[in-house]
């Protein structure tokens, strides 16, 4: 039997390998992590994330050939096939710091590997790295390498969160790279087969480490890049008259352009895209290409612009200030059915109306008000370290929520600002509310009070 051990029981590791599981019978998969809390929750009734559909995939194979541990040694041990999907956060000090990827965790798990293994190894990059990680890996293992032979295959990872098991059981690709020699080709045939099982051949891209590491990346530039361009449309659309929606139906309607993600926003979040464009920049720093990294850097400057532009909205259109205002924030994750806040844009409209001195009331059914207050209190690039490592939850913000507001019980104007266009705007504004939608002709009042970012 095939065992394959996971290092990093997250938001990838546990989905993928859970679908690996379920999909490969005959293969043994553990999921470990050195998180005890994390991993009692996956063996419990209330798995540590929330997934749609996934409940249903962690029941089905769970104790059979699914199993979560925090035994990492002596499962690394024991497998053929070893996933790293540790996070890789963003440096916060050092060289590259606010930039490059922080690979302590990565490295500590590629020296654990070294350390315990006693038999041939495939390790796959699962976390989303730097290119030419493979090639810092590869020295760890084989400096240490005891005799034994490791092969090293990037298999990045392109699930979207909310729709992960749906992503996983139909991936649009799956791609492995490694090394064009025949221990590299036999390895990269091995992680194939186990993919084979429900992946068509077709699908499954092989390339060289390299540019599998850097299509990861480039993809989720892409990706940010149309958010980023939709939304810099959007400032646009309300200065003219424009309506976003109609333009972005109208662009995607060109086969070339395509209609996904272009959805104009209050700005993209999530713990990948700003993480990885700033990678990205980092990477082509180093490389000299200061044109690329600034290209690149404006995607995410323009995320920040739609943010501050929204606060800026919010509290210009309240005669300039929201001091002692009750607001609710309806909604906090980064997108609809998940409970993850890294990145959300919630946090830095909620820190800039804040900052303005507004009260706050925040109501998420997937986010615990604990999670929320320490999303407030943390400092950026904070979240991504393991929960441990955490400031634990301050009281120092917290405010009295209030659910019931209703525009009769609310002060006059009434305002409503929809920074996810889900709203329907006409009907709140039958009732009364002055509505703000992103990149829609504006209300009179809106446009009397303009905001400048
Ligand atoms: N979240 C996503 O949607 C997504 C999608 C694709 C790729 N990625 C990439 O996958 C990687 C993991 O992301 P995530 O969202 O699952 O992160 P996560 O923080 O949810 O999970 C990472 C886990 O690794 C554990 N860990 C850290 N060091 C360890 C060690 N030495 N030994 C054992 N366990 C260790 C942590 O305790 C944590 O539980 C990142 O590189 C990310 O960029 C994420
Ligand atoms: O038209 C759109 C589409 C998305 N968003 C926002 O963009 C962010 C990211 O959304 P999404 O990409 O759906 O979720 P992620 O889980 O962050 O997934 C991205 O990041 C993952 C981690 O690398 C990749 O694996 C996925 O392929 C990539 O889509 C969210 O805040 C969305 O609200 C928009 O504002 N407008």
């Amino acid at each position: 039997m095939v065992k394959i051990c996971c290092i990093g029981a997250g938001y990838v590791g546990g989905p993928t390998m859970a679908v690996i599981a379920v999909k490969c019978p005959a293969i043994e998969v553990v999921v470990v992590d050195i998180s005890k809390p994390r991993i009692d929750a996956w063996n419990s009734d209330k798995l540590p994330i929330y997934e749609p559909g996934l409940d249903e995939v962690v029941k089905a194979c769970r104790g059979r050939n699914l199993f979560f541990s925090t035994d990492v040694e002596k499962h690394v041990a024991e497998a053929d096939i070893i996933f790293v999907s540790v996070n890789t956060p963003t440096k916060t000090r050092g060289l590259g710091a606010g930039k490059a990827a922080d690979l302590t965790y990565w490295e500590s798990a590629a020296r654990m590997i070294a350390d315990v293994s006693k038999s041939d190894k495939i390790v796959v990059e699962k976390s989303t790295v730097p290119v030419k990680t493979a090639e810092a890996i590869e020295k760890i293992l084989t400096h240490n390498s005891k005799g034994i032979n490791y092969q090293i295959l990037s298999n990045p990872e392109f699930l979207a969160e909310g729709t992960a098991i749906e992503d996983l059981f139909k991936p649009d690709r799956v791609l492995i790279g490694g090394r064009e020699t025949p221990e590299g080709r036999k390895a990269v045939q091995a992680l194939k087969e186990v993919y084979a099982h429900w992946v068509p051949e077709e699908n499954i891209i092989t390339t060289n480490l390299w540019s599998a590491e850097l299509s990861k990346l480039a993809a989720n530039a892409f990706l940010a890049q149309r958010i980023s361009s939709v939304n810099a449309m959007s400032a646009l659309c309300e200065a003219t008259g424009a309506n976003v929606s109609e333009v972005s139906y109208a662009i995607g309607k060109d086969s070339r352009i395509g209609p996904k993600f272009l959805n104009a926003s209050v700005g993209f979040g999530g713990s990948c895209f700003q993480k990885d464009i700033l990678n990205l920049v980092y990477i082509c720093e180093c490389n000299g290409l200061p044109e690329v990294a600034n290209y690149w850097k404006q995607v995410i400057k323009i995320n920040d612009y739609q943010k501050s532009r929204f606060v800026n909205r919010v509290v210009s259109s309240m005669f300039n200030t929201v001091s002692g205002k009750k607001v609710a924030i309806l909604g906090f994750a980064f997108k609809k059915d998940t409970g993850d806040t890294r990145e959300t844009p919630a946090i830095d409209v909620c820190k800039g109306l804040l900052g303005d001195k507004a009260h706050v009331s925040i109501y998420d059914p997937e986010v615990t008000e604990d999670q929320i207050q320490r999303d407030l209190a943390m400092n950026k690039f904070d979240w991504d370290h393991p929960m441990h490592l955490q400031p634990t939850s301050p009281s120092a913000i917290k405010q009295e929520l209030d659910y019931q507001k209703i525009f009769d019980n609310m002060q006059k104007p009434a305002f409503v600002f929809d920074g996810r266009n889900v709203v329907d705007a006409e009907k709140l504004r039958e009732i009364g509310f002055i509505v703000y939608s992103i990149g829609k002709p504006l209300d009179g009042w809106l446009k009397d009070m303009p905001a400048i970012a």
